[in-house]
């Protein structure tokens, strides 16, 4: 492989919520970097993961979820992102279920622009049965738009997802990397912090919590190997900060250790993390609270 061929370019993961973008973009770079849930809309921030292989890098831009029902400020400044990042990629990466057609894919669809190519990735076929009903479901889709390509994957199981791959690495332009090849993103270690808050406040209280939880980090100061984290998670009303901290204390001590645990294993080194809980009410609907807290 001569550097003249070697490709680099910006891929967009889109889709409405659930579909699976975040575990897809795991399993490209092969690392935890955006959190996954079963609670729909967890992934608000612009992530980008790099996946570096001896022919290409893969510069990938995770958008966020996409609701159409809560036309809150929230929606409104997510809705603005999925759009301005869609036109300024090399290839969009559009997630849908496999099993039919679903209306709620329309609003993501019909924001996709025209002129940048779309690879349509049927996502979890690991759950479909019925092989003559599929073949139907990719013919519907095919009516639907002329995608560069149709590919049936299971980001869970990892099935097909180097096709994909294959598939996405077309679209890219003939170009030196970017990025040096160990690093897997652009994000701050400060950053990472706070999604790793994020994401165990979704995983111990995702059922319970709404989507109005946000996570600030007021601190972050590195002495020697030890770090110092101090985070806030502010929520929209006082009987979620009850939530929040549990009886006696017991769920912020919980997301606390197990915070701490997963920046430890990720940074090597010791983390000493403080935790607090406040009430903001409104946040999600006040635009300049949104861009304090990072929502661009
Ligand atoms: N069966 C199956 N489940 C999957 C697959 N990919 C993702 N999931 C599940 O689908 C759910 C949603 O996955 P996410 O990756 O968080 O979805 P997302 O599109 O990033 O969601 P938002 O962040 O809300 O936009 C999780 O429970 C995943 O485990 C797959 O290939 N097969």
């Amino acid at each position: 492989m001569s550097a003249k061929e070697f490709r680099t370019g910006t891929v967009a993961i889109v889709g409405r919520p659930n579909v699976g973008k975040s575990t897809l973009l795991n399993k490209f770079v092969g690392m935890h970097v955006a959190i996954t849930s079963r609670k729909a809309q967890t992934t608000r921030h612009r992530i980008h993961g790099i996946l570096t292989d001896a022919q290409s890098q893969f510069i990938f831009v995770d958008t966020p979820g996409f609701q159409k029902q809560h036309a809150s400020g929230l929606n409104r400044v997510l809705n603005r992102t999925v759009t301005q990042v869609a036109s300024e990629v090399d290839v969009i990466v559009f997630v849908v279920e496999a099993w039919k057609p679903d209306e709620r894919d329309e609003p993501v669809l019909s924001l996709l622009p025209d002129e940048v190519p779309v690879i349509l990735a049927l996502n979890k076929v690991d759950r479909i049965r019925d092989k003559a009903k599929f073949a139907q479901v990719l013919a519907e889709w095919n009516a639907r738009r002329d995608f560069a390509a149709l590919v049936p994957v299971s980001a869970e199981k990892g099935t097909q997802v180097k096709a994909l791959l294959d598939e996405i690495r077309r679209f890219l332009p003939v170009a030196p990397p970017v990025y040096e090849a160990d690093e897997f993103t652009d994000k701050s270690e400060r950053f990472m912090a706070g999604e790793f808050v994020r994401e165990r406040l979704f995983r111990l209280l995702g059922e319970e919590l709404p989507y109005s939880t946000a996570v600030v980090i007021e601190n972050f100061e590195q002495e020697g190997n030890l770090r110092r984290i101090a985070a806030t998670i502010y929520v929209d009303k006082p009987n979620q900060k009850a939530i929040v901290i549990g009886e006696g204390g017991q769920s912020l001590k919980r997301i606390g250790t197990e915070a701490r645990h997963a920046m430890e294993g990720m940074f090597g080194g010791k983390v000493h993390l403080e935790l607090w809980v406040r009430v903001k009410s409104g946040w999600a609907d006040n635009e300049a609270m949104l861009r304090q807290f990072g929502y661009e």
